[in-house]
């Protein structure tokens, strides 16, 4: 396997699937699947998972929910979130522990740095829920910081594209998949990969950032097998 220990983020909005709202059962089976195959390879893997499929701070402050409460609401999505993943990995025969940045026992332990590393170390997968715990943050900064202090070797962005594009290709036909780009030339050409905060975090820190499309099956086993698919962020 090209890592030992990876950071997964999955997008909370690819967990709706073709539901009209909240949680497929198909996609959770899916990811768990990936995650069982990823684990019993050996791999130390830590998640973490938006909550879009259920509440955003930002679309709640438009529709009148003040921001930091409608962002509080959007970190709880995430516990949801990894609750619905931690039972979906636990039906597939995997040992997988919720921690959470926000204090709620007996709902997940309360998360540290050394708390997190102790139970990959010992081979349990790891989803940490509710983001930073800080409103105006995104989970894609939840995931970059995790990423950093757990000392991960990538971050795996899962999410609905495979990979960086010249342009956003859900706009633009023409636009060209990069399979390698440097941190900087992201920057330069004001691609859009992840929010700036994320990307900066793992640019300052050196964390190699992968973005590939989670919703293929084996994607993830092919991401870790060295097979090129998605786009490379390297420092
Ligand atoms: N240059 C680009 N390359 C790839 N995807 C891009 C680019 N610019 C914008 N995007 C968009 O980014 C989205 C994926 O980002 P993601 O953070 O997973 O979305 P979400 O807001 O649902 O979490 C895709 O919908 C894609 O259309
Ligand atoms: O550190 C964090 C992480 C998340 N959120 C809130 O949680 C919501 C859901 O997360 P996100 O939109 O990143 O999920 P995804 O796009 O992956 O579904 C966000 O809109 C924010 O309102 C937050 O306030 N702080």
């Amino acid at each position: 396997m090209k890592y030992k220990r990876i950071l997964l983020k999955l997008s909370g909005e690819s967990l709706q699937g073709r539901e009209q709202y909240g949680l497929s059962p198909a996609v959770l089976q899916s990811y768990a699947e990936q995650i069982r195959d990823a684990a019993a390879a050996g791999v130390q893997i830590g998640i973490v998972i938006g909550g879009g499929n259920i509440f955003r701070g930002l679309t709640g402050a438009k529709r009148g929910f003040d921001r930091v409460k409608g962002d509080q609401m959007g970190m709880l999505a995430t516990i949801i979130n990894s609750l619905a993943l931690q039972s979906a990995l636990e039906d597939n025969g995997v040992k997988c522990k919720v921690l959470t940045s926000i204090r709620m026992e007996p709902v997940g332990e309360y998360y540290s740095k050394a708390r997190a590393i102790e139970y990959l170390e010992a081979g349990y997968v790891v989803i940490v829920g509710g983001g930073t715990s800080n409103p105006y943050f995104t989970t894609d900064s939840a995931a970059a910081l995790r990423g950093i202090e757990t000392e991960a070797d990538v971050l795996l962005k899962g999410t609905r594209v495979d990979g960086i594009y010249t342009a956003d290709p859900e706009k633009d036909p023409a636009a060209v998949k990069f399979d390698e780009i440097t941190f900087e030339e992201v920057l330069a050409r004001r691609l859009k990969v992840m929010d700036l905060t994320a990307f900066t975090l793992c640019r300052e820190n050196r964390l190699e950032i992968v973005v590939f499309d989670m919703d293929t099956a084996g994607n993830l086993g092919r991401v870790l097998a060295g097979e090129g698919i998605g786009t490379r962020v390297k420092p």
